[in-house]
């Protein structure tokens, strides 16, 4: 199936001769939920306004449903719909009229029933006539998620949706999202949330100083570097590691407390029969034991690192 939007070569260096983006590659499938992550600064916003429009890039393509974006930007903007991360618009305007007027930009003719239908799915329907200054942060961020939808895009690009908002509205947010994928909408979203990234995405793309690191499923990025982590809650504290037990990846914790071992859960062997056996040897007992799966955080955090040679 041919990608909804092709990135091909693509490089952004800003008059300030900055180079925000090296020859990034990237397709889009239909239908999926795609997030970006990096850190600040990464290129991100960059890679997102140059699909959108509102930046030209220095050299590569980009198409979306197979139009070129500089040559038919009409055609691919109409299918594109973008939520920036600032929150830009007319403060003394209804949040109907501001919706109402975001449609007809993009040359579509009036259909209030479908701006009410986007107006009450976004709780906002209450709302409609009030200014748009008289509203609370969260309230002005699902107005710009309102304005995005207002042409009925089969695109959307969410740049940092729940950056600053309360965890219930985060949550609407997630549920409107899957909501729009099931219709068909093809997401694309940003965040420094990495939970957001594990909750939602089907794919996640990486990003980092301009460069996209990597592209994976997000499942099978978690099997793949995903490591485990085995905490042993000791029932005495211990000063250092016995050289007894220096064939295991084991470091000290919590004052002594705990010993923690990482193991790679998909070797045959993990250690951990072995280890306990061990320690019991030593007559080293222990309360509990608990072992957890690394998240997308760390995988994240270890991969951003690697790169940057910290
Ligand atoms: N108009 C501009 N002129 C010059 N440099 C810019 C401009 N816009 C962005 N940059 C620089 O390009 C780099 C990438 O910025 P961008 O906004 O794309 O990053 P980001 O990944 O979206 O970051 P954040 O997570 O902080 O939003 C940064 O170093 C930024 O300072």
């Amino acid at each position: 199936m041919q990608p909804v939007i092709e990135v091909k070569g693509v490089t952004k260096t800003y008059a300030s001769g900055h180079q925000a983006l090296k020859s990034v590659d990237l397709d889009i499938r239909k239908g999926e939920i795609f997030a970006l992550l990096g850190p600040n600064g990464a290129g991100k916003t960059t890679l997102i306004n140059i699909v959108c429009g509102i930046v030209t890039p220095s050299s590569g393509t980009v198409r979306a449903d197979g139009f070129d974006i500089q040559r038919d930007y009409r055609e691919t903007r109409s299918r594109i719909g973008l939520v920036p991360q600032e929150l830009t618009t007319d403060a003394f305007e209804a949040v109907i009229d501001t919706v109402t007027f975001s449609r007809g930009l993009f040359g579509k003719s009036r259909n209030p029933a479908y701006i009410e239908k986007i107006l009450k799915d976004l709780s906002l329907w209450d709302k409609r006539k009030a200014k748009i200054k008289e509203l609370s942060g969260g309230m002005k961020r699902r107005v710009m998620i309102a304005k995005a939808l207002s042409h009925e895009p089969d695109i959307l690009f969410l740049d940092e949706p729940t950056a600053g908002v309360d965890v219930e509205l985060r949550r609407d947010m997630w549920k409107l999202v899957r909501q729009l994928r099931e219709n068909g909408v093809t997401i694309i979203l940003t965040t420094h949330y990495i939970e957001e990234a594990e909750e939602m995405a089907d794919r996640v793309g990486v990003i980092n100083q301009g460069e996209l690191i990597l592209v994976e499923e997000k499942s099978a990025l978690m099997r793949k570097l995903g490591k485990k982590e085995l905490t042993v809650y000791l029932a005495d504290p211990m000063e250092r590691v016995p050289s007894e037990l220096s064939d295991w990846n084991l470091t000290l914790k919590a004052d002594g407390n705990e010993l923690e071992y990482i193991f790679d859960a998909h070797e045959e062997r993990t250690g951990i029969p072995s280890l306990l056996r061990a320690m019991s040897d030593l007559g080293i007992a222990f309360k509990d034991l608990n072992t957890r799966q690394s998240s997308l955080e760390d995988i994240f955090v270890s991969l951003v690192h690697e790169r940057n040679g910290q």
